[in-house]
């Protein structure tokens, strides 16, 4: 079945063409710095939508499409599964706008774009979400009345899922174990960014919530914050819209560089970067430690995504900062560039470090087939 796999993230748009009988990649494409036109990027998620219009007329050449699947972020407490779309679902999904402002909007817009081109393609949408599913509750639920759980859904979903499962399988398979018996703590460092505690390969606690906007600093997202600094915002004037853009599209290494892309805050290297990267990598850092005891001890700290697999610089960061663990880096092992799974540790350190390139995309790809084969 050739499978075409489209991933909005918040600031990318990749997508790729598979064959989900050989796993192999036909083509693939993606485009960047979305909402930065200074850099070459698209305006926003329709502009990029159009430019992989055109690249996949050039990439396919006639070849027909079976399937398409979607990275949807949001999936709410609804979907715990991929799903074939119907007019229904989508509806379902842009309900959950408001909890995912700058990724479930483009997701939709992506499945229309679809229909409206091929109206009788089958569609199935992959949830971030759903890994999270297996939180327990005193994971999921914050400290506030029940009510705002019932009648709002107000509760800890978790993002990133997709990924996080791939990686799990992956590292596990890398340390020679079924993914069932893997333990450790992911970090998916992208322009969002989560980190994930896996205990006997399911997902016990994640650091982004309700929406993606909590946890960790982000390219273009605070993480956490004080939620009294909203009210006396609030009390001081911003509205409702000037505090979501604030804290979704102007914070993180954007609002303390200027910049939201980890390579033009590496290149500038002044000490306003550096700050940032020590506050980004502390935060992180402490996570690590938390999870580390969530989970029981790790086997393993694994480093992915754009950041992630890429910067060996932060990951030296974040890992130099660890020593409390016992957990060394060695340098050379550090900086080798590399496309696939492997260890960057030292033989000293408790519990190996890895770095395992996610493929979200391949992972849509399988469940959009498995889903289409049984519906
Ligand atoms: N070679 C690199 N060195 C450092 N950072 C990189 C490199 N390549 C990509 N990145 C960073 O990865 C981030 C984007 O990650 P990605 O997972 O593609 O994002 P998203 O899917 O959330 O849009 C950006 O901050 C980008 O600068
Ligand atoms: C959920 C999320 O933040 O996704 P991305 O990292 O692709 O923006
Ligand atoms: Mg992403």
């Amino acid at each position: 079945m050739i499978i075409l796999v489209i991933n909005s993230g918040s600031s990318s748009l990749k997508y790729q063409v598979r064959d989900s009988g050989t796993g192999e990649r036909l083509a693939n494409g993606l485009i960047e710095r979305i909402g930065d036109s200074a850099h070459g990027g698209p305006a926003d998620h329709t502009e990029a939508l159009d430019r992989v219009t055109e690249q996949l007329e050039a990439s396919l050449q006639g070849r027909p499409i079976d399937a398409v699947g979607h990275r949807v972020v949001h999936g709410g407490e609804r979907f715990s599964e991929p799903v074939l779309i119907t007019n229904e679902i989508i509806r379902a999904i842009e309900r959950l706008n408001p909890l995912a402002p700058l990724h479930n909007p483009a997701n939709v817009q992506g499945i229309r774009a679809i229909a409206e081109r091929w109206p009788d393609m089958p569609q199935v949408a992959v949830f971030d979400t759903a890994f999270h599913r297996t939180l327990p509750e005193h994971a999921w639920r914050y400290a506030v009345p029940d009510e705002l759980y019932k009648k709002f859904g107000i509760r800890r979903y978790g993002f990133h899922g997709t990924s996080f499962e791939y990686v799990t399988r992956h590292a596990a398979a890398l340390l020679g174990m079924p993914a069932e018996e893997f333990t450790g703590v992911l970090a998916h460092l992208g322009n969002g960014a989560s980190v994930t505690a896996v205990q006997n390969g399911r997902s016990i606690d994640t650091s982004m919530g309700f929406t993606p906007l909590e946890g960790l600093v982000m390219g273009t997202r605070s993480g956490d914050i004080d939620p009294s600094i909203l009210l006396f915002l609030s009390r001081e004037g911003y509205s409702e819209e000037d505090l979501d853009r604030l804290l979704n599209r102007e914070s993180g290494l954007k609002g303390l560089t200027g910049h939201n892309d980890m390579r033009s805050i590496e290149e500038s290297s002044d000490a306003v970067g550096t700050m940032a990267l020590d506050i980004a990598s502390y935060r992180l850092a402490k996570y690590i430690g938390g999870y580390h005891v969530a989970v029981g001890g790790s086997q393993a700290l694994v480093f992915t995504a754009g950041i992630g697999e890429n910067s060996w610089r932060f990951r030296e960061r974040v890992v130099n900062r660890l020593a409390a663990l016992g957990v060394y880096i060695d340098d050379a092992e550090n900086q080798k560039p590399g496309g696939s799974p492997r260890e960057i540790s030292t033989e000293e350190s408790a519990f190996p470090v890895l770095v395992v390139p996610t493929d979200e995309e391949a992972a849509i790809a399988e469940a959009t087939a498995a889903v289409v084969v049984s519906a």
